[in-house]
């Protein structure tokens, strides 16, 4: 498989919406980049639905843990980061750009989603540069995300900013073989859902062990 930028081949990986112990530990041992935790109450995927108090502990692996928060309260975000030891925070709501750049002061890595059907105004994108690391696009649904469905990735051909960006939204181990059109953009990685799923909240490993050699495989190149 060709790799899926010329210059810089290195992508990272995001495994979200994980709950179960056993599952995270299996997933952890495939070393991805980020694995993400749903913060979403109304979310069949939200991480208090089980008791996850495991996760109250910091673990001695190099994969940061992802908060998913949809239009949450910024004393909620920052208690429950603190309680999960989130390194970063992934904002999937209207969340302003005052709003990330408090949980960016407070010391977390920002992503803030952004949600495209089938076209994106990205002039939008200017006021949150200064307080976010990366952007992530995902697509547009009224249930803020985990739909498994993709949106049209030929419109982030118009994208003109230079911060990294997370492709999001129904990512699967077929269509990512169409990444290749996001080769001349800054694209910072992946992020997997439901379409690694066999149920809500927990992973196919054998799915998820074939994305990850298949994201080695790119990052040799
Ligand atoms: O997974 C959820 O249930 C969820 C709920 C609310 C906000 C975000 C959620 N998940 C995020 O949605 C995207 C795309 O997921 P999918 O591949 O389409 O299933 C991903 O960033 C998840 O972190």
């Amino acid at each position: 498989m060709s790799s899926i930028k010329d210059d810089v081949s290195i992508i990272d990986w995001k495994v979200c919406g994980m709950r179960n112990r056993e599952n995270i530990y299996d997933i952890l041992k495939l070393s991805p980049d980020y694995m993400g935790f749903i913060m979403y109450p109304p979310s069949s995927r939200f991480i208090e639905n089980e008791d996850v108090s495991f996760l109250e502990t910091k673990w001695d692996v190099p994969t940061k843990r992802v908060g998913v928060f949809v239009n949450e309260e910024i004393e909620t975000i920052l208690s429950q980061s603190k309680k999960y030891h989130f390194d970063t925070i992934q904002l999937h709501g209207s969340e302003t750009p005052e709003i990330c750049r408090i949980l960016k002061d407070a010391g977390y890595e920002i992503f803030k989603v952004f949600g495209i059907k089938d076209e994106f105004d990205f002039s939008t994108l200017k006021s949150y540069e200064p307080y976010v690391d990366a952007f992530l696009f995902d697509t547009k649904s009224s249930k803020h995300g985990g739909t498994g469905k993709t949106f049209d990735w030929g419109v982030l051909k118009q994208y003109s900013s230079t911060k990294p960006f997370i492709l999001s939204g129904g990512v699967s181990l077929k269509n990512i073989k169409e990444l290749t059109i996001l080769d001349h953009l800054p694209f910072k990685g992946i992020d997997v859902n439901s379409k690694f799923e066999i149920e809500p909240a927990m992973k196919d490993i054998a799915m998820v062990t074939e994305l990850s050699d298949w994201v080695k495989s790119i990052n040799k190149k």
